[in-house]
């Protein structure tokens, strides 16, 4: 086997050696089998095999393990240590950053690292062709984020332009590419994604995807903390979409099992709902979350590429189109990831819900079908701008 990379990162929120067939994805249980340690957690340094620890040297798994990423908005909040985290994945062997500014001194920082992949920046319009050629994986946290005061759709203004160039230019330029859609509102950018990809002839629903992981990650957290239990091992399916009210953590479903009450099940909604806004409130005007979204949006790019990399265990919660809703065209559940991006989507979770769950489910579908409906529509009437 091929000796492939000097660090590991991993994600995964159950335990590696009992990770439940559907549980969230993290690096092959078997890489760490040396180790009786938890793999949830971010590695900051090199993670090594107790056999391996003189050649500090991790066994690649199911494939080549080389892959090409570009970050669109690498500059900014998220964007930073989201491609430090990438630059740390023993799976990216090409990190290409853009960003309309500041993107060479980042670039010229994270080269410094002593890890695999190889980092080159990009700016201006005329280089997203250089940035995006070759990529299998395209992530997209650039645009504005909430203040105080604002809701996800007030961003709706700003942010729709930004992501509607960006994907015209990875459907001229990467049309094979998984798309991970950050910039907000995700419930509304990733429609718009979707439609632009249809125009430009280069829509292929399995490689569109919203970044819903932040989601999860906090209801795990927040579970963890409420429950007592080790957060590694805890696992919260989100469901819906990603704004207030549409988002939906199925405490019903949340593994290990665990008993909740009526008024925890609905405090810890609405704390899982509101921590974005918890988020902004404490940076008072500075921003959203960044860093706790970055932690998701380098979990969710690993699971992507280990499903690239074929993979047959990685499951991840993420907002794309299925007809596991049928009025809802895109909805944000458990879905399989493999070598062409969504392999499967999992609606079995949507059975047998409580009945404040079946409720929560009926109450958020128009108010996503509405942010769904807006993202179309902006495009169908801008086709022009799209085109261009
Ligand atoms: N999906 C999710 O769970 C979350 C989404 N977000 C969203 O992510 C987005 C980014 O947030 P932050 O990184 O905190 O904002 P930021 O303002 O710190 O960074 C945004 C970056 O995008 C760049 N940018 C703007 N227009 C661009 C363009 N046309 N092409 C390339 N880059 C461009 C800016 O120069 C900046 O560097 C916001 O829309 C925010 O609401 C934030 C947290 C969670
Ligand atoms: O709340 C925001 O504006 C950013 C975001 O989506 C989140 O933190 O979940």
């Amino acid at each position: 086997m091929a000796a492939a990379a000097i660090a590991t990162l991993s994600f995964s929120s159950v335990p590696c050696k009992k990770r439940p067939r559907h549980g969230a994805s993290s690096f092959d249980a078997q890489q760490f089998s040396n180790s009786s340690s938890y793999c949830h957690s971010l590695t900051l340094r090199p993670r090594v095999p107790r056999s391996r620890a003189v050649s500090r040297v991790v066994v690649a798994q199911a494939g080549s393990g080389s892959y090409k990423v570009a970050i669109l908005g690498a500059a900014g909040g998220i964007g930073q240590p989201l491609s430090l985290l990438a630059k740390m994945s023993p799976l990216v062997s090409a990190l290409h950053l853009y960003d309309i500014a500041n993107v060479e001194p980042v670039t010229a920082d994270l080269s410094h690292c002593n890890t695999p992949a190889q980092v080159a920046g990009f700016t201006g319009k005329d280089a997203l062709a250089g940035c995006l050629s070759g990529a299998d994986v395209v992530v997209i946290p650039a645009g504005v984020p909430r203040k105080p005061g604002m809701t996800r759709d007030d961003l709706f203004s700003v942010n729709a332009g930004i992501v509607r160039d960006l994907v015209a230019a990875v459907a001229d330029h990467a049309p094979g590419a998984l798309v991970h859609v950050i910039s907000n509102p995700v419930n509304s950018t990733v429609p718009i994604a979707a439609e632009v990809l249809k125009q430009k002839g280069a829509y292929d629903p399995r490689r569109l995807f919203g970044v819903t992981t932040l989601g999860v990650v906090r209801a795990n957290a927040f579970v963890a903390a409420r429950k007592g239990l080790p957060v590694a091992e805890v696992d919260v399916p989100v469901v819906g979409g990603h704004a207030a009210a549409t988002i939906l953590p199925l405490l019903s479903k949340a593994r290990p099992k665990a008993a909740f009450t009526d008024e925890e099940v609905e405090e810890l909604t609405a704390r899982i709902r509101d921590a974005g806004t918890e988020v902004v409130e404490a940076k008072a005007g500075a921003g959203s979350a960044t860093l706790s979204m970055a932690y998701a949006a380098a979990r969710f790019l690993e699971a992507s590429l280990r499903g690239l990399d074929g993979h047959d265990d990685v499951y991840e919660c993420t907002y794309v189109q299925s007809q596991v809703v049928p009025e809802l065209p895109f909805f944000a559940c458990r879905v399989k990831l493999g070598r062409d991006g969504v392999e499967e989507v999992l609606g079995s979770e949507l059975r047998g819900l409580t009945d404040y769950e079946a409720r929560e489910l009926e109450d958020l579908k128009p108010k996503l079908k509405a942010s769904i409906d807006k993202g179309i529509a902006y495009v169908q009437q801008n086709q022009e701008a799209a085109l261009n």
